[in-house]
């Protein structure tokens, strides 16, 4: 089975009320890596759409990664959690969460954090931006031979970030990125379950990794 390269970044800014339909249309054009990014900073809201997106992330055999947020995670069974450098401990969010968990770590464009992310547990490391993001504007930028460095040297699977779309995507996969986290170019799509199913015919989609 070729993996279907895209990890879907549901942010809520970008989404608002379209958050579980834009969800549900991503995991119908198969995507199988559905982050939940919310900054609002609302509890209730976050509790109630994560929940929701776990019953959605389960129906269609998909995981569920929380931003930021462990706690999060662990509330509603999520699948792992992404945290930021700036984002807590990823050591103490192994121990809440447990060996079983996906912890993915942003390392931007150094190979030195994602040896740090490996010693610290992670079970992904994502390099970003590679592109201009609509989503988040001031990231700093990656060039993409960071991801075969990467790919050669830090022995965990990779996750591009940042200004992704169908039309740029090939690259960094042939690079060597294992997934592309995308947001603005899959949920902006006036058919978004075609997008990401169109994501599945890029050249150079790998064999399925199991984490
Ligand atoms: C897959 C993936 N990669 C990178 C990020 C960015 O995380 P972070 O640096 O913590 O920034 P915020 O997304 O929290 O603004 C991500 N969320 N997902
Ligand atoms: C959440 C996030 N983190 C980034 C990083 O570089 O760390 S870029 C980004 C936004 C990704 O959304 P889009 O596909 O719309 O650019
Ligand atoms: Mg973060």
């Amino acid at each position: 089975m070729p993996l279907h390269p895209l990890y879907a970044i549901a942010d809520t800014t970008a989404l608002a009320e379209r958050l579980l339909p834009a969800a549900e249309a991503a995991l119908r054009g198969g995507v199988r890596w559905l982050q939940y990014r919310d900054k609002s900073g609302d509890q209730a809201r976050r509790l109630r759409e994560a929940t929701a997106l776990r019953t959605l992330c389960l129906n269609h055999g998909a995981r569920l990664i929380i931003n930021d947020d462990p706690e999060l995670a662990l509330r509603v069974q999520a699948d792992g959690v992404h945290l930021g450098q700036t984002d807590g401990d990823p050591v103490r969010a192994r121990q809440r969460l447990g060996s079983r968990a996906i912890i993915g770590i942003t390392c931007h464009d150094s190979i030195a954090l994602a040896q740090h992310a490996k010693c610290a547990g992670a079970s992904y490391v994502a390099f970003g931006r590679f592109f201009p993001s609509r989503t988040k504007p001031d990231a700093p930028p990656a060039p993409a031979d960071l991801l075969t460095r990467a790919r050669a040297t830090v022995g965990l699977p990779v996750v591009a970030i940042g200004g992704i779309t169908l039309e740029n995507g090939a690259s960094l996969l042939e690079a060597g990125a294992d997934w592309l986290a995308v947001s603005h170019d899959l949920f902006s799509a006036p058919d978004i379950e075609r997008r990401a199913r169109t994501y599945l015919t890029l050249p150079c989609c790998r064999e399925e990794t199991v984490l």
